[in-house]
């Protein structure tokens, strides 16, 4: 009973998870189920939020089942799937299933959202381009497409904070989250109220705004009763999951960065202050506030990173990844001349083509599934290169980086990683991404660690993946081809 126990919980797009860590932030158990999105038009994805509740009581039971005990529970913090659309009635009750942030219906709302407010005062405002998959242009789409839907909407949330509404009846947000939506003034982190009006939207629709750490509620007696822990444990605002994952592997320096190969593939870089970029300059890059008061980072977005290699294994009927992969690091680098483009629902980071589509290119008599493997994970790492590739135009620079999301479960994919980005990387293999975070900034927010100074695993050592330097002149060639590939094709899709 003395013991200090943390909850972080993520909803990830492929599955929730639920880790509990100790206060020297060791991770003590952890439990995740998994579900999928539902795609009713090609090129669209939604998930009901009461599929992302239930998930999380099922993994909450399974840690108790597991010998956890509720009442060591201190604190909960939530993470999320980012950008994702959920909207609630006057009964609080979500109207329609969530648009997710891998969505593409909205090209045409993204610029209606610029003539409405005006590109450059929304781009000075936001500090971000506007674009399909982030949040306000699909209140737009909803305005037009399902009028009755739209004007029954009372709350406008994020997915982890639809959470923190169903654990304390509270409605919150934190400024990485609303980052996303294009409705927050980045620099100022508050939300761009103006902005807000000019669109048209209610100001009552947008809960206060956050910093990540900061309590904002408390566990229910419902939420008690449900999940098995105990009723008045203080609850965080929480953060988006390219936050929260980065702030657990302690990316929170400049120089520092990390990747996520999750469902989506980030490349996401902390920084001590907004960069004055010009429009063009920005290209798709995000800039969003860091889980750090007065910490910001700069992010680019593949849509389709560890969702490739499950589209491959559901393609191939493979039971598991490891059926899949079997023999794929015997392939060598480059898979045979074989180039995968991974635009299976459309690409953000850098090309902003929701209309783009998955592509094999070069495909002979001698490939087979070992080599088409490869080539998922190889065309997945060039697509991060390519993010970097436009980090490196805005002059935002990392020496160090350290990868996280489920393709570390697997080490073809670092391996693999490192030789293309020809740089060394770290994983912390038993910190469990973006839940992991969570739970940090549930310890920060209940005062179980002072400071960021004080957080006990920032000095713990991450395992070091070397990368092979016979590999560069393959995947420089790979590279550039797969370059000139996405720009050949891009205005054929
Ligand atoms: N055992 C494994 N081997 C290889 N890749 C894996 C394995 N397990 C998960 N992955 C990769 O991780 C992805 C899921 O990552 P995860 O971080 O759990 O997603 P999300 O947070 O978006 O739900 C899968 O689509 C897959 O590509
Ligand atoms: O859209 C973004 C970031 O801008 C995605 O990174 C989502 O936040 C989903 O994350 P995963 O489920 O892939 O972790």
């Amino acid at each position: 009973m003395n013991q200090t126990f943390l909850l972080g919980i993520d909803i990830g797009t492929q599955g929730a998870k639920a880790v509990v860590i100790d206060d020297m932030g060791h991770v003590v158990s952890s439990a995740n189920v998994s579900y999928s999105f539902e795609s009713p038009q090609p090129g669209w994805c939604e998930q009901s939020p009461s599929l992302w509740w239930e998930s999380v009581i099922s993994c909450l039971h399974s840690l108790w089942k597991n010998g956890v005990d509720p009442t060591a529970i201190r604190a909960i913090g939530t993470t999320g799937q980012m950008h994702s659309l959920v909207i609630l009635d006057e009964r609080k009750q979500p109207i329609r299933p969530a648009i997710l942030w891998n969505d593409g219906r909205t090209l045409k709302e993204c610029s209606e959202m610029e003539e409405i407010v005006g590109s450059d005062y929304l781009f000075n405002t936001t500090r971000n381009p506007i674009l399909p998959g982030f949040t306000a242009p699909k209140l737009l789409w909803l305005k037009k497409n399902e009028p009755e839907h739209y004007s029954r909407i009372k709350k406008v949330l994020m997915p982890k904070d639809y959470i923190v509404y169903e654990l304390t009846g509270e409605f919150s947000a934190d400024v990485t989250d609303a980052s996303g939506t294009c409705l927050l003034n980045v620099p100022d982190r508050e939300w761009a109220w103006d902005v807000i009006d000019e669109l048209g939207f209610s100001r009552d629709w947008f809960p206060p705004v956050s910093e990540s750490q900061e309590v904002v509620g408390s566990l229910s007696e419902t939420a008690a009763q449900i999940t098995g822990l105990p009723i008045g444990i203080p609850v965080i605002a929480g953060a988006g999951d390219n936050a929260a994952a980065a702030l657990g592997n302690g990316i929170i320096m400049e120089g520092t960065g990390s990747i996520s190969i999750g469902t989506s593939g980030t490349v996401f870089i902390p920084l001590k202050e907004l960069p004055d970029l010009a429009r063009d300059q920005a290209s798709t890059l995000h800039l969003f506030c860091h889980c750090l008061p007065g910490m910001w980072h700069a992010m680019g977005t593949t849509l389709s990173a560890g969702m490739s290699l499950r589209w491959l294994r559901d393609a191939f009927e493979k039971q598991n990844y490891d059926d899949l992969l079997e023999g794929v690091d015997q392939v060598e680098a480059g898979a045979g001349g074989l180039l995968f483009l991974p635009y299976l629902n459309g690409e953000r980071s850098p090309l902003n083509n929701p209309a783009a589509k998955g592509v094999f290119f070069g495909l002979s008599y001698e490939h087979h599934r070992k080599s088409m493997a490869r080539a998922v994970i190889e065309g997945v790492c060039y697509s991060l290169r390519d993010v970097l590739d436009m980090m490196e135009k805005a002059e935002i620079e990392v020496a160090d980086w350290t990868v996280t999301g489920g393709a570390i479960k697997n080490p073809i994919w670092t391996k693999v990683l490192a030789d293309v980005f020809q740089q060394h990387l770290h994983v912390h293999e038993e910190r469990e991404g973006p839940a992991y975070g969570a739970s940090i900034l549930a310890g920060l927010g209940n005062g179980v660690w002072k400071a960021v100074a004080d957080l006990p695993m920032l000095d713990q050592k991450a395992n070091r993946i070397e990368f092979n330097r016979e590999n560069q002149p393959v995947y420089d060639a790979q590279f550039a081809r797969y370059q000139s590939i996405a720009q050949a094709m891009n205005p054929l899709f």
